[in-house]
């Protein structure tokens, strides 16, 4: 469904050009959930903006290729790009509160992508919208609809930005950092909300984290990165029980214990 192929960015803001992605491959099936990994400035959020045609305007893509379902993504039209674009794509981020509009009501935030992709009424798209809100597990739609970000806990607003990007039913759902701003029952609520859509809409899910215990939990398959270079690919088990390099051994390593919890025995749970 996803593929892309020998893809290399660089930023020209820079006196001298710096390349941060290197000739990545990474491809994706129907209804899959990969997980994209590596250390702060490895080139995950790149890859994610790449992927959803949201790269800075200062971001060169030197060679390479995406590929969804065939169309090609680099050399589509502005309107074929946007048309995709919460509807065939959908991302969230990391912090709500900066992709959502605080001046704006709820319920339009969650109604936009069948602003822009549907001729939908208003009726029919507040329908649509409350049944996304339940979807994504929001408690009492009706309320929320007409509330403000502001007025809901960071939990609350992170599944608002995933009923406004599951609301269109994308293939590819592009999760960067999705629960990194959140404390750590509401991370796991969040990750079941996840699996539950992928299950439901056979949703395919790019998750982006540093957290390789919610990776774990997730995904069935890892592609790590190191600046900007795909270092080690392979299925959830392969990474975990047999990883190839150092580099994936230490960021296995680095997953926080939990209390309690010997680490051994995190990584075998
Ligand atoms: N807007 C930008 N302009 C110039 N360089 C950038 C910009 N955004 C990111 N970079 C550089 O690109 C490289 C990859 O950054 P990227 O944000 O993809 O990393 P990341 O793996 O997502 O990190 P994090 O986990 O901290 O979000 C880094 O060296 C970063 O400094």
């Amino acid at each position: 469904m996803l593929e892309v192929k020998d893809l290399s960015i660089e930023f020209l803001d820079r006196s001298s050009p710096e390349r941060v992605l290197n000739h990545l491959n990474l491809h994706m099936e129907p209804g899959e959930i990969v997980g994209l990994v590596g250390e702060s400035g490895s080139g995950k959020t790149m890859t994610a903006q790449a992927v959803a045609g949201l790269l800075p305007g200062h971001a060169v893509i030197k060679s390479g290729e995406i590929r969804l379902n065939g169309q090609d993504l680099l050399h589509c039209t502005k309107n074929e790009l946007r048309s995709l674009q919460g509807n065939e794509i959908a991302m969230i981020f990391q912090e709500p509160m900066t992709s959502l509009n605080p001046v704006m009501k709820i319920g339009r935030q969650v109604e936009e992508s069948l602003r822009l992709h549907t001729d939908l009424s208003g009726p029919e798209r507040k329908e649509r919208a409350l049944k996304a809100m339940l979807d994504a597990e929001l408690p009492n739609p009706e309320d929320l609809y007409y509330k403000y970000p502001h007025q809901l806990s960071g939990g609350m607003r992170q599944r608002v930005m995933i009923a406004s990007a599951i609301i269109c039913h994308p293939k590819l759902l592009i999760a960067d950092e999705p629960t990194t701003a959140l404390d750590v029952t509401i991370q796991a609520q969040i990750v079941r909300l996840l699996q539950k859509i992928n299950r439901k809409y056979e949703t395919a899910i790019l998750f982006i984290s540093h957290d390789l215990g919610l990776v774990r939990k997730l995904c069935s398959r890892v592609v790590v990165l190191c600046d900007g270079d795909m270092v080690e690919e392979g299925t959830i088990e392969e990474i975990f029980r047999s990883p190839k390099q150092d580099y994936t051994r230490q960021l296995i390593a680095s997953v926080p214990v939990r209390t309690g919890t010997p680490l051994r025995r995190q990584l075998h749970e």
